[in-house]
């Protein structure tokens, strides 16, 4: 007989779209394409010990800037730096939850934040407004299969990718791969320079996965099912994070 693998996936639960993402996965879960001898299971994540015990983490939508200094006060950031880039466990990080895995993050106004880093990208905080400018757009996410419905993603407060650094490690923590751009948005109603132009908004870099938008915030678990897909195939395949390709 099989021996059942149980994946433990967290959700960082410092602050943020916790709950949310954790009724996506449970949903997601029904749809994976995995052996029936994998099996998930979902944690909050508060402490070093509990993030011990997860093989893959979500950082969610939220406040990066909060989330950074609860993340200090809890003793969490370098458990979370060892995880992402030293470990390279799977992450996939929503919004603020993209600002806090950028190795370097700008903001409109002044003031920033400790990050965790492990994606070589520059990030621009807010890069649409504020809250009131928040909307929808329907993305081409190639990533989702072919002849897949556009995703219709949630903006709020969102940053997008502004620059692919490259000098982001050293050593171990030396980020493996190249920033994949997975998804780019073209805002409805701003210029763009022309045909397949347009902001960066998903990411990945070996085992490290970023959005600026909330598929948590929706009913569509395309994005959750395919995350965990990856997650278990790099399980299966006895590598302990995802490698990217
Ligand atoms: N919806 C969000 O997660 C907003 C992110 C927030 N603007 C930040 O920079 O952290």
């Amino acid at each position: 007989m099989t021996k059942t693998r149980t994946i433990t996936v967290g959700v960082l639960a410092l602050q943020g779209g916790v709950v949310e993402h954790l009724n996506l996965l449970r949903r997601a879960t029904a749809h994976v394409q995995s052996p029936d001898s994998l099996r998930f299971t979902f944690a909050e994540v508060r402490t070093a010990p509990q993030l011990a015990q997860c093989d893959a983490l979500i950082i969610p939508g939220g406040e990066s800037t909060t989330m950074a200094i609860v993340a200090r006060r809890l003793g969490l950031l370098d458990p979370l730096r060892e995880f992402v880039k030293v470990q390279h466990k799977a992450v996939w990080g929503t919004c603020a939850g993209l600002v806090m895995l950028a190795e370097e993050a700008v903001a409109t106004k002044q003031g920033g934040q400790e990050q965790i880093g492990g994606l070589d990208v520059r990030v621009l905080r807010n890069r649409y407004g504020t809250q009131m400018q928040s909307f929808v757009a329907n993305l081409d996410l190639a990533f989702l299969g072919e002849g897949e419905e556009p995703f219709r993603a949630v903006f709020i407060r969102a940053p997008v990718v502004e620059e692919v650094i490259s000098d982001g490690g050293s050593g171990s923590q030396k980020q493996a791969g190249k920033v994949e751009v997975l998804g780019v948005c073209q805002v409805p109603g701003q210029q763009t320079e022309g045909e397949g132009k347009g902001d960066i908004v998903a990411v990945r870099q070996g085992n490290v996965f970023g959005t600026s938008f909330h598929p948590e915030l929706t009913d569509d678990v395309r994005i959750h099912v395919w995350w965990l897909g990856q997650v278990a195939d790099a399980l299966r395949h006895g590598r302990l994070a995802v490698d990217g390709v």
